[in-house]
């Protein structure tokens, strides 16, 4: 059968990841493949703000690094809307010798980053909340990171962790991360950062507690993490230069993924790495569990539509997938039981009720409990459908899916996919006209 063709963009994480790690780095890197988009502009701009040097070359960018921090005195870091930037720099920025100026932009400032203060906290840093406790803007006084033994809670978040990670190498002793609290969300990302790291010469060690013993365990991207039983081992070094190539992305991929899930046209995906440590790469396993048809070619993956059927899911490690298997579960047979995402309130909007909100005006029957949404699909509408974005990309790029299924959309801000896929909709306009034979976007 005919099949679309996209070309998904690169990995949002490992952008992030990998600039740090070359800003880090005692030399000259070059990032291949870096993500364009909104968040990895802030990332650089941040980087750029405690001394990195960029220049954009053809295929990416040559990276500067000046082998760590050091004494900045000042610095203003404006993340915008990039929840990654914020927790990642913050930690990075604390193991500097300075005053650092840390602002964000709408939802940013509602985000939360009070476990990572914490956590700095206890290797010597200090916050100063400028409006609300636990929450940008804020201001850190640091003289560098002491060492020694920190713990940091991630029912929130799994970013704190990462963000202390990378700045591990920097502090001036070696350094126990423990983990507290109750349970840590989206754990493959921290897969990511050690991935990373380790790429450029520093590698943190992942032990768990057996009785009275710490033992050192490979890193396993979905174990269940007992967080009391969990810590790693950090050592003082420098981040070595190196070249560094970006993969594809599989949470920008899953829009199309489950595109080709839900057809009626295969869609061919090109871009994506099979075996990657991304944890989003489960969207190939649950589109298959919900009964599409995938295919891995040399360089590409096909999916192809099949009766999908509704499934229970514990979307924990993969938080952003869930706007775009929701709104796959609206249009299959059965209900649809997404467990383990109360983080995903605390996204760029609030994405249990915006989710919720919207698959209901969408004709499905939809209750959110703590930490759980069920899906039931019912017969969707024909008339034409205005939907909100809460000027969150996720949100934009997961409720286009309702054209496939023959509903006329409007969206709020479908601009806000700027975010992590800037060409977002030139990619998803091959998608809609194969399905449906126009050229109409979702737009205002
Ligand atoms: O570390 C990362 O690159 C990310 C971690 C996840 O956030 P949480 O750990 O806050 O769930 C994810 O939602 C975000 O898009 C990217
Ligand atoms: C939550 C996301 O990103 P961030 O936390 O970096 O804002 C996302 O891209 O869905």
């Amino acid at each position: 059968m005919y099949h679309v063709e996209v070309t998904v963009p690169a990995s949002k994480s490992l952008s992030h990841r990998a600039l740090i790690c070359a800003g880090l780095a005692l030399g000259v890197s070059r990032v291949e493949n870096v993500l364009d988009s909104q968040d990895l502009d802030r990332t650089r701009a941040c980087l750029e703000a405690l001394g990195t040097q960029f220049e954009v070359e053809a295929d990416g960018l040559v990276v500067r690094g000046r082998g760590g921090i050091g004494q900045v005195n000042q610095a203003s870091l404006d993340v915008g809307e990039s929840g990654t930037t914020c927790r990642l720099l913050t930690a990075v920025a604390a193991a500097g010798s300075g005053v650092f100026s840390l602002a964000g932009q709408g939802r940013m400032h509602q985000r939360p980053i009070a476990p990572l203060a914490s956590a700095l906290h206890q290797l010597g840093c200090r916050f100063e909340w400028l409006e609300a406790d636990g929450f940008l803007p804020c201001r850190v006084h640091s003289s560098g990171l002491k060492g020694g033994q920190t713990t940091v809670a991630l029912d929130e978040s799994s970013q704190f962790l990462s963000g202390l990670l990378l700045a591990s190498p920097l502090a001036c002793d070696p350094l126990t991360i423990g983990i507290g609290g109750q349970r840590a969300v989206s754990w493959p990302y921290v897969a990511l950062t050690l991935e990373v790291m380790r790429f450029f010469g520093q590698e943190p060690i992942l032990e768990q507690a057996h009785g009275e013993r710490w033992h050192s365990v490979p890193f396993e991207s979905n174990p269940s993490i007992e967080p009391s039983k969990t810590r790693f081992r950090c050592h003082p070094g420098v981040y070595s230069p190196q070249r560094y190539r970006v993969e594809g992305d599989w949470s920008n991929a899953s829009y199309f993924v489950a595109a080709g899930a839900i057809g009626p046209r295969p869609v061919r995906l090109r871009g994506l790495y099979k075996d990657s440590r991304q944890g989003d790469r489960v969207i190939v396993d649950i589109v298959k569990q919900f009964g599409a048809y995938v295919e891995w070619g040399r360089e590409s993956l096909v999916v192809a539509p099949g009766p999908l059927q509704g499934q229970e899911l514990d979307m924990g490690p993969c938080p952003d997938l869930v706007p775009t298997v929701a709104v796959m579960a609206s249009l299959a047979e059965g209900p649809t039981v997404i467990k383990n995402i109360a983080h995903l309130q605390l996204k760029e909007s609030d994405r249990l009720n915006g989710v919720a909100n919207e698959l209901r005006k969408a004709g499905a029957e939809v209750t959110v409990e703590a930490d759980t949404l069920t899906i039931i699909p019912c017969p969707l509408g024909t008339k034409p459908l205005r939907l909100s974005t809460y000027d969150d990309h996720r949100m934009a790029m997961a409720l286009s899916l309702f054209q496939l299924a023959g509903l006329h959309l409007q969206l709020d801000n479908p601009g806000c996919v700027a975010k992590s896929f800037p060409r977002f909709w030139e990619q998803w306009d091959k998608v809609r006209q194969a399905s449906e034979g126009t050229s109409e976007r979702p737009g205002n």
